[in-house]
């Protein structure tokens, strides 16, 4: 059981690496509490599973250090880390029967077969193998054969931390969501730290009680899933959590207005002021590029009716798409579309209509981090 921790820590694979975009990882700190149940979620290539090879030893990170409650091991070998890693496709011995491969790590560390058969029973348990004990692994389907890959991760009571590489890809949609509970339930039992990696942001909330949302080899959140849909901490997190993802205007300061584009929007008194000041010298100074200012919104706080109010814009829909319990609105907005959620039972809206940004829901991004107005 280990806090494992990541300090100043950077991935190049290139040997003389010239920018930040030869990092597959980019300067970072972080930290994984014993115990915990995290996901570590992002689109491909982010650099998801050459972070998971540096915790887990397969690789060597080219800056800064990982420490196991303290201790520095960037040199130590996987297999001195005590780490099991599950990756996407099932790791086994196709000639061994089950149970010889759940065996497998404990005999490999001379446990005593005495110790070795009860846990290995409590484990095809949880499991759900105990009937394919006796079975060649060879002739288990694939999801039989990846529930085996995960008890080989689970067997050891020594392990410091077990990592999931995509673990469910091969699994059957139907088995997908009973494994994850599995996953959860072993992680209560065991207390064991777990880091999930996955590109499904489902499969991160059903799974992890924090989701380290990585993007461009960085961390660019960590949070409850909570969190991440309420307080986008980047647009990358607002745009990648949520179905759809958050809408963003870029925006600017102009005659003692907030504008997108040619459309002065209807935003509260202290957005106003967070963007005009973000807008000033005084901000340029503060190496705040003026560029670059964004408003995110969820499509969940957009509400639409047929008539203006005082605090609405003036849009133009042009589909909406009936999901069942709620229905999906494209509108535009100054020539870019923007989704918004509208709840079951919304009257009919046509093609032109009036759109209130709810203002304790707006957001706003400055070099695509969130600022809380009031506090930039
Ligand atoms: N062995 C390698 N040699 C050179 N570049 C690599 C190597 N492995 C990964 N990369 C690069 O590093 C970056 C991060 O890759 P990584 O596999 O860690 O991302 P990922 O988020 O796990 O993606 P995926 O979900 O597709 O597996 C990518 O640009 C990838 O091309």
């Amino acid at each position: 059981m280990a806090e494992i921790t990541l300090k100043g820590l950077a991935h190049s694979y290139e040997k003389t690496p010239k920018g930040a975009a030869d990092y597959a990882i980019r300067q970072m700190d972080h930290v994984w509490h014993q115990g915990g149940a995290y996901a570590l979620l992002g689109p491909s290539g982010c650099g998801k599973s050459t972070l998971l090879n540096i915790i887990s030893g397969l690789l060597e990170p080219s800056e800064g250090d990982v420490l196991f409650d303290g201790q520095r091991v960037n040199e130590l070998p996987p297999e001195e880390r005590n780490i099991a890693q599950v990756f996407q496709f099932p790791v086994i011995y196709d000639t061994m029967t089950v149970f010889d491969n759940l065996a497998f790590p404990l005999r490999n560390m001379n446990t005593p077969e005495y110790r070795v058969k009860p846990k290995v029973l409590e484990v095809a348990d949880i499991l759900e193998l105990t009937s394919l004990l006796d079975r060649k692994a060879k002739n288990l389907t694939a999801d039989e054969k990846q529930k085996v890959s995960m008890g080989r991760g689970l067997v050891r009571d020594d392990v410091t931390a077990i990592l999931f590489d995509e673990p469910l890809t091969v699994i059957d949609p139907q088995l997908k969501w009973k494994l994850r509970r599995k996953l959860k339930e072993i992680h209560e039992r065991f207390n064991i730290t777990m880091i999930y990696v996955t590109h499904d942001q489902l499969e991160a909330s059903t799974f992890a009680d924090k989701i380290a949302v990585m993007y461009e080899g960085q961390v660019v959140q960590f949070g409850t899933p909570r969190e991440l849909f309420e307080r986008p901490a980047h647009t990358f997190v607002g745009y990648f959590i949520g179905s759809p993802g958050m809408n963003f205007m870029a925006v600017e300061y102009r005659d003692d207005q907030v504008m997108f584009g040619t459309q002065p929007l209807p935003v509260s008194e202290q957005m106003k002021h967070a963007v005009a000041n973000a807008s000033s010298a005084n901000a340029i100074a503060n190496d705040i590029s003026y560029n670059n200012i964004k408003l995110g919104i969820r499509p969940e706080f957009i509400a639409i009716a047929s008539n203006p109010t005082a605090d609405s814009v003036p849009i133009q829909v042009t589909s909406v798409q009936d999901l069942g319990t709620y229905s999906l609105l494209t509108f535009k907005l100054n020539e870019q579309t923007f989704k918004a959620r509208l709840p079951e039972g919304h009257p009919p809206v046509g093609e032109a209509a009036f759109a209130h940004f709810d203002a304790a829901h707006v957001a706003l991004y400055i070099d695509e981090y969130l600022v809380e107005a009031g506090h930039e």
